[in-house]
């Protein structure tokens, strides 16, 4: 699947005038400047490893900018660290699979940012490989993480992941949202309202941990820009990873059925119920001084861009 290049192109055209002006920028005193950090958030299956694809080959490419990515995807704790995670909080369903604020390694993702500054130290791009031990997934060796010489300083990252664009929240406004969910509950085959299928200490400790991201490296002041693959039917989600796995039943003979493509997606809906309101009011706030740019890109069911919005 390649994303069209009239919607790269165009997703670009409103991105370039912010890399642009962080190009010309001086860095504040004492300090290395930093590449352009480009994030790209979307809910499950939007197609954000495609579009980031697809950004960094054109950055790279027609834009003369050296680019590289990192997903989130490849930041999460190595294997016997997940396991002790789900031992260690049993009864957390949250916790039981990676995925989730609590299950990745900001130590890590610390490091690789600040290895992009450090014009001594060659910067790493972590790899997790999904496959090992059974889809549980562990860290692939480090020898086989691309490297990027030390004073080889890039232009452009781009950090993808579905929860980057997240930002915590007061313990209050969790509990209230979880006490509201339970109100409105309705039996649904794609459900929207989810957050009751959780203890509420459990919520609370993801949004813990989201809040550490935050602060250590996805928060606003991390950021410059931040692409948002979004939808207006939330349902969408669960059509998505319907169509995926049927796909690949076509072509592997293998792949989710319906029913536990639901159970996947119900597992993310929480997040969603939680954060994406904020993200969707705008990630950066609406100070007019902030230099700081937010593409909401809306996508129907069929993933075709309908409507992209800036925010500035
Ligand atoms: N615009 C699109 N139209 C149709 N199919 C698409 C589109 N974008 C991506 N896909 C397909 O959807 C599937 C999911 O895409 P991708 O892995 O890029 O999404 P993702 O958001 O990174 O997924 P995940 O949330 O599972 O990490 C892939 O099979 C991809 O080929």
């Amino acid at each position: 699947m390649t994303i069209p290049r009239q919607n790269i192109s165009q997703v670009l055209s409103y991105i370039l005038p912010y890399i642009e002006s962080h190009t010309k920028s001086e860095p504040p005193p004492g300090e290395t400047k930093r590449p352009f950090i480009l994030a790209l958030t979307g809910l499950q299956g939007s197609g954000k490893s495609t579009w980031t694809s697809a950004l960094v080959q054109a950055l790279n490419e027609k834009h003369k900018l050296r680019t590289i990515n990192l997903s989130l995807d490849d930041l999460y704790l190595d294997h016997e660290d997940l396991v002790q995670l789900r031992n260690d909080n049993a009864s957390n369903k949250l916790l039981k699979t990676r995925g989730q604020p609590g299950t990745h390694d900001t130590a890590l993702a610390v490091s690789f940012f600040d290895s992009l500054t450090n014009t001594t130290e060659d910067t790493l791009i972590p790899v997790f490989d999904k496959s090992k031990f059974n889809g549980e997934g562990a860290r692939a060796p480090r020898q086989t993480w691309t490297r990027i010489p030390a004073g080889e300083v890039m232009d452009v990252v781009v950090l993808e992941g579905w929860c980057v664009g997240f930002q915590s929240l007061e313990e209050q406004t969790i509990q209230k949202k979880w006490e509201d969910a339970q109100k409105n509950v309705t039996k649904s085959e794609y459900p929207i309202v989810t957050l009751g299928d959780h203890k509420l200490e459990h919520l609370v400790q993801a949004n813990d941990s989201l809040r550490h991201y935050c602060d250590s490296f996805m928060g606003p002041r991390h950021l410059d820009f931040l692409v948002h693959l979004d939808t207006n039917d939330l349902t969408n989600v669960y059509q998505w990873r319907i169509q995926q796995e049927h796909a690949l039943r076509e072509i592997k003979n293998e792949g989710m059925t319906d029913e536990q493509v639901v159970d996947f997606v119900r597992g993310y809906m929480p997040a969603y119920e939680l954060y994406l309101d904020h993200l969707r009011d705008g990630f950066f706030g609406l100070d007019p001084t902030v230099e700081k740019g937010q593409l909401r890109v809306v996508l129907d069911r069929e993933r075709r861009v309908v409507d992209t919005v800036l925010y500035k």
